[in-house]
């Protein structure tokens, strides 16, 4: 038999124990989408679709180890970062970045629930590095200082932050907004009338990160991804999980 080696993504993340953001999210993303997932854990927290009861970081050098072991034996295509709980893992990550292919980071500083997830201060030492850059508007007016609710704002952050490209994402505006290459667009989606968005954020991210790795490119990618989360805010608008924003149907495509 012919031996075969799906393509392999890595997620570096912080666990929602509700199972519908955060690496949970991320793995079923990557399998949906047909990638391998792997993970690196750098926090745990204790969460469902009300809110977070507790935020525990992994220390610094039990993240290194993490990243050592996925990357010392699997051929991973692409990588997506999401909430770091601590400085010094942003500084760790940064110091790895020219050896995280295809790097996706989504600066994760508020959960959809309200709770504080992580500062601005973790994620800076990235900012960067050449990654694509997911923030929503309000992760996007915390990196840059300014307001930004419309259209417009969202596209004047996106050219202020660095990387190999921005997508300021709309939220319930369906709309996004893409800076990549010196030319910024707007991609609109279908609105998806749904209480179940805990998790779009990650979930978006870590499908630009698969569809890398298969070999889009950056406009192409996210254009995949876009399509992907309507549908699974989509499939996901007639269950009910939670007594909160409930998660997307990762598996309704
Ligand atoms: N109700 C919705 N209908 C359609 N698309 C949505 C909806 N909510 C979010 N999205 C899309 O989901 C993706 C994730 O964005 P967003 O929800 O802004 O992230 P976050 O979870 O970080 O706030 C974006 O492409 C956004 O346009
Ligand atoms: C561990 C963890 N990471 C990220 C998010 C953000 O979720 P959302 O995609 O709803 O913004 C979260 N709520 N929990």
């Amino acid at each position: 038999m012919a031996v075969m080696t799906p393509p392999v993504v890595l997620t570096i993340a912080g666990s929602d124990s509700g199972g519908g953001a955060g690496i949970q999210a991320d793995l079923k993303t990557f399998a949906a989408l047909g990638a391998y997932g792997t993970s690196v854990l750098t926090a745990v927290t204790a969460q469902n679709t009300l809110g977070v009861t507790a935020i525990h970081p992994i220390p610094v050098d039990v993240v290194a180890a993490q990243l050592e072991a996925v990357l010392a034996d699997l051929p991973v295509a692409a990588v997506k970062v999401g909430m770091i709980g601590d400085p010094a893992v942003g500084e760790l990550l940064a110091s790895w970045a020219d050896r995280l292919p295809n790097l996706v980071v989504d600066p994760v500083l508020v959960a959809t629930s309200g709770a504080r997830l992580a500062e601005t201060a973790s994620v800076a030492p990235l900012l960067k590095s050449p990654c694509v850059l997911t923030p929503n508007r309000q992760e996007a007016a915390a990196l840059v200082g300014e307001p930004v609710e419309t259209v417009p704002q969202m596209a004047a952050a996106a050219q202020k932050l660095g990387g190999r490209a921005v997508v300021v994402t709309g939220s319930e505006l369906a709309v996004d907004v893409l800076h990549f290459g010196g030319v910024t667009e707007t991609i609109a989606g279908e609105p998806v009338a749904t209480v179940n968005n805990h998790g779009s954020g990650c979930t978006f991210s870590s499908a630009i990160a698969v569809r890398l790795a298969l070999g889009d490119r950056v406009p192409e990618a996210v254009r995949a991804a876009k399509k992907y989360v309507t549908a699974a805010l989509a499939g996901g608008r007639d269950w009910q999980l939670g007594a909160g924003p409930g998660p997307l149907n990762h598996f309704a495509i």
